[in-house]
């Protein structure tokens, strides 16, 4: 996710790093801030793994990293204590509400497979473009670990790809292959892996023509109404979140999937 600002005026101290986050890192890893005990400060932030950068700042595309983002990370949801279940889920929150409701232009250059919380944050952007490679797969998956996804996943799935499509690919967990992501509007172009970041920053070039003042009115009239429903039921969410994480049969359930994605490595 490139951050328009941050791109312009070359880092301002921002947060970017040069490591690549292991799978599964959202939120804490795939913005590279602890949102949990600092600001999210999303108006400098460059993607955590981003592919270098040249002499002025702009981006280099000579690194693939297969995994755009694994989702939320299921270690975070198994076996801990209410607490730390209540104050992870307020942080997952913060970075939805955050990066939905950034003024700044947000594109997705999306390099590798997209699951889950990785497609919600993808969905959080302006654009998305996903690199054309069949193993790229994008969607919300949840009901295949035994979870469902929140209201407010679901609500921006709605806003994208439609009330139909949506029913459909969240009951059956449904990941999308590039060629159907296009055509259901999930991502608005599949490129050539080489041709991801190029043609993310066109996209940028293209929405940061538009006035600023004009671009942000109308991107946050089109986005209120979806974030304050999520706002006037914070609490009521992380409650909902950690009675169903807390449940036996939903920690068994993510028990066995992520021990099958382990063995599924070995
Ligand atoms: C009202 C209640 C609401 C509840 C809502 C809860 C919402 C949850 C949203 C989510 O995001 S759930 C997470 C969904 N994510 C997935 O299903 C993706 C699972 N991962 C994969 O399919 C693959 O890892 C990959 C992304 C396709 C990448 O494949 P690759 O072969 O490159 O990596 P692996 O070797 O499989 O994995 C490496 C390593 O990472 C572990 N891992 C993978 N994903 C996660 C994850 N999401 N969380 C934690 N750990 C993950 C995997 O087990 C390996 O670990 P190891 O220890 O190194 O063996």
């Amino acid at each position: 996710v490139w951050a328009a600002k941050a791109w312009r005026e070359g880092d301002p101290g921002g947060t970017r790093a040069g490591r690549r986050p292991r799978a599964g890192s959202v939120p804490t890893g795939f913005l590279d801030v602890d949102v949990t005990s600092a600001p999210l400060a999303l108006e400098c932030l460059y993607t955590p793994w981003a592919p270098g950068t040249d002499s002025d700042g702009a981006p280099t595309p000579q690194d693939c990293p297969r995994v755009f983002s694994a989702g939320l990370d299921l270690t975070e949801m198994c076996g801990r204590n209410p607490a730390h279940y209540a104050e992870y889920w307020k942080a997952v929150q913060e970075l939805w509400l955050r990066t939905y409701l950034s003024s700044l232009v947000l594109v997705a250059a999306i390099n590798g497979a997209c699951p889950a919380g990785g497609c919600i944050i993808a969905l959080a952007c302006d654009c998305r473009v996903l690199a054309d490679n069949p193993k790229y797969h994008i969607g919300l998956n949840e009901t295949l670990l035994g979870i469902t996804a929140p209201f407010w996943f679901k609500d921006a799935y709605v806003n994208t790809i439609g009330h139909r499509a949506s029913e459909q690919a969240l009951q059956l967990g449904y990941l999308f292959p590039p060629s159907e992501a296009l055509q259901v509007g999930l991502v608005d172009q599949v490129v050539p892996e080489d041709q991801v970041l190029s043609t993310a920053l066109s996209e940028m070039a293209r929405w940061l023509a538009v006035p600023d003042h004009a671009r942000q009115l109308t991107k946050n009239m089109m986005r209120k109404a979806t974030a304050d429903r999520l706002l006037r039921q914070r609490d009521a969410d992380i409650q909902n979140f950690v009675s169903f994480i807390c449940r036996d049969s939903i920690q068994k359930s993510l028990q066995v999937y992520l021990e099958k994605l382990r063995q599924r490595k070995g």
